[in-house]
């Protein structure tokens, strides 16, 4: 399958009285047409900085320490302002967690989605506000001539979440990336929403990246997950594989921490410890040592290759030949 997205020994680092810190370090992945992949991890493993700087979104202070990012196989990571005007919107975009920071509140909805239009296409007038209404009937909106004219705080969050997604579909992007776009909304909608995700699977001819610090969510609509920590994948494969024979003592202890209602009364189990903070980390050894129920010896000392089981991959010395 065609490939969209190609990451390539990615390191993006913040500066520290104790020198630069690396917050993402050496990320490698691809998405193809019809991927569906997660990415995983507690708070502070880095995701949303790979995720900002694929988008060249990343923090001012944030400093790109190597690697390529290519976009349909063009290179993208040191693309100039113009440049990400054009790629934004059109060839990958983002859906963000909290919806009302993202969307102009002085401006209607309708307005905002046909600005993304009228950014990259030379349509009239009529024909955006044509693919504008079809594409928020298509992430489930009624009532869309409506809606078209409310501005933001007339819309339920799930609504503005919504909004949020036709915006960055309308202009029918090849990669999409959603950075914990439920986190912010309640539990049922968050059901719908995930169900529209669902949907984008087969209404959507490019690639997902679903962002989430929630493994059982993500298993529930990615086909790929990868697993981060403290800025590196440590484990990655089919979403059977790593949910039935998961490899990595982190992955084990995420999938043992969701709560089972088989279980119910008792404790509910938490992996012991805290990733560490990006400036106290150190880039010797397996990041999660300190916190692992297997660690060795060599686990302090070297950071392990990968270990290849064909649908799975996982960095730990446990599988070392
Ligand atoms: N501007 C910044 N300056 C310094 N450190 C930063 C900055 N932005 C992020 N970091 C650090 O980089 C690391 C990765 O952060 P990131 O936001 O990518 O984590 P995350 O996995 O997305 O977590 P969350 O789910 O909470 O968003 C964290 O340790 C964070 O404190």
């Amino acid at each position: 399958m065609k490939n969209l997205l190609k990451v390539e020994n990615l390191s993006v680092a913040f500066p520290f009285d104790t020198g630069d810190k690396k917050a993402v370090i050496d990320m490698n992945f691809e998405l193809h047409e019809h991927d569906f992949v997660g990415l995983v991890g507690e708070s502070g493993c880095g995701k949303s900085v790979a995720a900002q700087t694929i988008m060249g979104l990343q923090h001012p202070k944030a400093i790109i320490k190597s690697g390529s990012i290519e976009l349909m196989e063009e290179e993208i990571i040191h693309s100039s302002p113009e440049k990400w005007q054009q790629l934004r919107g059109r060839k990958i975009s983002m859906i963000f967690q909290e919806p009302m920071n993202s969307l102009n509140p002085l401006m209607k909805v309708g307005r905002q989605i046909e600005e993304v239009l009228e950014i990259h296409f030379d349509f009239s007038k009529e024909r955006r506000k044509e693919i504008v209404v079809d594409t928020m009937k298509k992430v489930g909106l009624r009532n869309t001539e409506e809606i078209y004219e409310w501005y933001p705080h007339e819309l339920s969050g799930g609504m503005q979440q919504r909004i949020m997604i036709a915006m960055a579909l309308v202009a029918n992007p090849r990669v999409l990336i959603a950075d914990e776009p439920t986190t912010a909304i309640d539990a049922t909608i968050q059901t719908q929403i995930l169900k529209l995700f669902k949907d984008i699977e087969d209404l959507y001819r490019g690639a997902v990246l679903f962002i989430s610090h929630d493994l059982k969510l993500v298993s529930k609509i990615c086909k790929r997950i990868m697993v981060m920590y403290a800025g590196r994948i440590i484990e990655e494969g089919d979403i059977n594989a790593i949910i039935n024979t998961p490899k990595h003592p982190y992955t084990k202890g995420l999938l043992k921490a969701i709560p089972d209602y088989k279980k119910r009364g008792q404790p509910l189990y938490n992996i012991p410890g805290q990733v560490t903070p990006l400036k106290d980390r150190i880039e010797i050894g397996c990041p999660f040592y300190k916190r692992c129920e297997s660690r060795m010896k060599i686990c302090r000392e070297v950071f392990p290759k990968t270990s290849d089981f064909g649908n799975q991959k996982v960095c730990c010395h446990l599988y070392d030949n």
